[in-house]
């Protein structure tokens, strides 16, 4: 079980930001060739990108690649598909056809970022290739014409569906960015709420958002021991015959043991 608390996105365009991004502590690295990358930079930027996956990488390494129907969709996907991703994130999403026309082989991570997309999230979760939905606010609040709030209101109900679709499906949802890199407290709410809401990890854009997000989504001490616990008191009740047990006065049933060898797993992949 790789953890996925975190998935930096890395400007393709940048050698800089790419060696740097070797040294962090993400999760997974997103290599950028859309929207972080100008168009006069897109080419610079694949060769960037093809260097950097010459040599082997501590986490997976995707390449978020250009939409259908832009200049460079073809080149982007053919370095994708030879440069030795992990996999393929893939803009704006409208549909399942496209995931599964683009199912490269390779992993492919949806980004969920228009209003179709949205409507669309459990037809493109279904896609076999497709084995995360990342939600994209940005993009999605400019089309749905919403304002900024801070608890996110206006984008609830999307957030929520991409987290419903993916989780239909036995898919990760990834939760969006957070732009003020200079408001940690600000990074820190909204990580919070993401994992209340059923997210797994968080997309983050800034290094020193990345021990947020692992903190936010990942498993502390005390949850272990907690779920330690109560496996220990779930197996002496069954070796006592009982179906269901209670611990620190709630009621646990085999379902809660099993989020509870989830914690555990985590627990061992990031801390173990
Ligand atoms: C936002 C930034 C442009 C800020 O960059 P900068 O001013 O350089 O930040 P710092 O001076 O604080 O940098 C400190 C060091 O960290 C390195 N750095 C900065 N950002 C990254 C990064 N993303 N990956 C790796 N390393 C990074 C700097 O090189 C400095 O290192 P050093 O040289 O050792 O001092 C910048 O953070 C940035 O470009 N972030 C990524 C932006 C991005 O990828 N945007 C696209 C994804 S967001 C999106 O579109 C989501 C979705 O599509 C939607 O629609 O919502
Ligand atoms: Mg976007």
């Amino acid at each position: 079980m790789k953890p996925l608390r975190s998935a930096l996105y890395v400007p393709g365009d940048k050698p800089r930001a790419i060696e740097k991004a070797r040294t962090l502590r993400a999760d997974a690295i997103i290599l950028d060739l859309e929207d972080a990358v100008a168009p006069e930079h897109k080419a610079q930027a694949r060769e960037h990108v093809r260097d950097a996956l010459r040599t082997p990488w501590h986490v997976p390494v995707l390449i978020r690649v250009n939409g259908l129907n832009t200049p460079w969709e073809h080149d982007d996907r053919e370095l994708a598909l030879t440069a030795g991703a992990s996999g393929i994130v893939l803009p704006k999403v409208e549909d399942a056809r496209t995931a599964r026309d683009l199912s490269p082989g390779l992993p492919l991570w949806a980004m969920i970022e228009t209003p179709q997309g949205v409507l669309n999230a459990p037809s493109i979760a279904a896609v076999p290739g497709v084995t995360a939905l990342l939600v994209g606010t940005n993009d999605l609040a400019r089309a749905l014409r919403t304002q900024p709030h801070p608890d996110r209101t206006p984008l609830l109900h999307a957030l929520g569906s991409v987290v419903l679709a993916a989780r239909a499906h036995g898919k990760t949802p990834l939760d969006a960015v957070y732009n003020d890199i200079r408001d940690p407290q600000g990074f820190q709410r909204e990580c919070q709420q993401g994992r209340a809401l059923g997210f797994t990890g968080k997309t983050v854009i800034h290094p020193d958002q990345i021990e947020g997000a692992n903190t936010a989504f990942g498993v502390t001490a005390q949850e272990a021991q907690a779920a330690q616990e109560l496996i220990a008191a779930w197996e002496q009740a069954r070796r006592e015959g009982k179906s269901v047990a209670t611990h620190r006065g709630a009621l646990v049933e085999q379902m809660h043991v099993d989020e509870a060898q989830e914690v555990l797993a985590l627990w061992g992949v990031t801390e173990g």
